[in-house]
């Protein structure tokens, strides 16, 4: 069995259809990278990993178990507005995982295990580049560094799985390939396995282990909310230990005949094959 296993995932808003069958199983490790239309459900497939929302029908598994109900420390997130304390300083918003896990009511720790804390906020702070900034609130930082500190900061969870919704999308292009050299050291460093939403096909290339394109395969012109989208192509691209191939040459990642296109056969959803719940 796969880390990650989803089974005939449906999610329907009110009598919108947004996700339709969708099946996928991932293994750990792998760094997945997801695109598709805007709209198409890519963010709520986000959070249905990470048990923010419960689907309409179907089940995912992680290890072999149901998802429990609710996030927990084994995954973290990072969306594309920056989700720090605004109140706290770069160290603080590095201590505060550490606080809440060890005092839940009063968030902060004392003693031994805040000096603990604080080292490995230290640490992480090297890690994200942020070590002379520590002292800095977020708004006294860039885009790109508010960034890193968001990923610093739900790494320091170590969470097992890692999911990203376009983390990078407001960044400039230097900035924005400065981050994915970090997410690239960070994902190898850690072993997590990274599910990453971007609208930008390039660094879908570039990043992925695996390429997941959301789309409808059924389409009602009189009615283009009538059906949800699904995986129609899952694209493998390169080992978790190949050599970065650069982000000036991202095609060259994926073999053609490495392509499956799964509109054919797979994904044939027959009408009436809509979620029991
Ligand atoms: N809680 C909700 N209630 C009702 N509709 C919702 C809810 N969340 C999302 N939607 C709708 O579901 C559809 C899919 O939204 P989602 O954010 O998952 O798409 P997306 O592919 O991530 O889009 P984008 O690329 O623009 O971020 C959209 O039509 C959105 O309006």
């Amino acid at each position: 069995m796969s880390f990650v296993e989803a089974q005939r995932i449906f999610v329907t808003y009110g009598d919108a259809p947004i996700l339709e069958r969708v099946d996928l199983s991932v293994d750990e490790g792998a760094l997945v990278t997801v695109v598709g239309a805007s709209g198409c459900g890519k963010s709520t497939f986000l959070r249905i990993l990470l048990g923010q929302e419960r689907p309409t029908a179907g089940e995912i598994r992680i290890d072999g178990m149901p998802l429990a109900g609710e996030p927990d420390a084994g995954r973290g997130v990072v969306f594309q507005k920056y989700s720090v304390f605004p109140h706290l300083t770069v160290l603080g918003n590095l201590m505060l995982p550490a606080e809440f896990e060890g005092s839940r009511f009063l968030g902060r720790l004392f003693g031994a295990r805040r000096q603990a804390a604080r080292e490995a906020a230290e640490a992480m702070m090297e890690k994200i580049g942020l070590a002379h900034a520590r002292d800095r609130y977020p708004a006294q930082l860039s885009g790109g560094m508010q960034q890193r500190l968001a990923i610093g900061q739900a790494l320091l969870k170590r969470p097992r799985i890692l999911l990203l919704d376009e983390p990078f999308g407001a960044l400039d292009p230097g900035t924005r390939r400065d981050m994915q050299a970090m997410l690239l050291d960070l994902w190898r460093e850690t072993g997590m396995t990274v599910f990453m939403v971007t609208h930008d096909i390039q660094e879908a290339f570039h990043l992925g282990t695996r390429l997941l394109v959301f789309d409808k395969i059924r389409h009602d012109p009189q009615f283009p909310a009538a059906y949800g989208a699904t995986i129609t192509y899952d694209i493998p691209l390169k080992g978790r230990h190949a050599p970065d191939p650069g982000p000036e040459d991202p095609m060259t990642a994926a073999s053609p005949a490495g392509i499956l296109p799964l509109a054919a056969g797979q994904s044939e959803i027959e009408r009436g094959d809509e979620p029991d719940a």
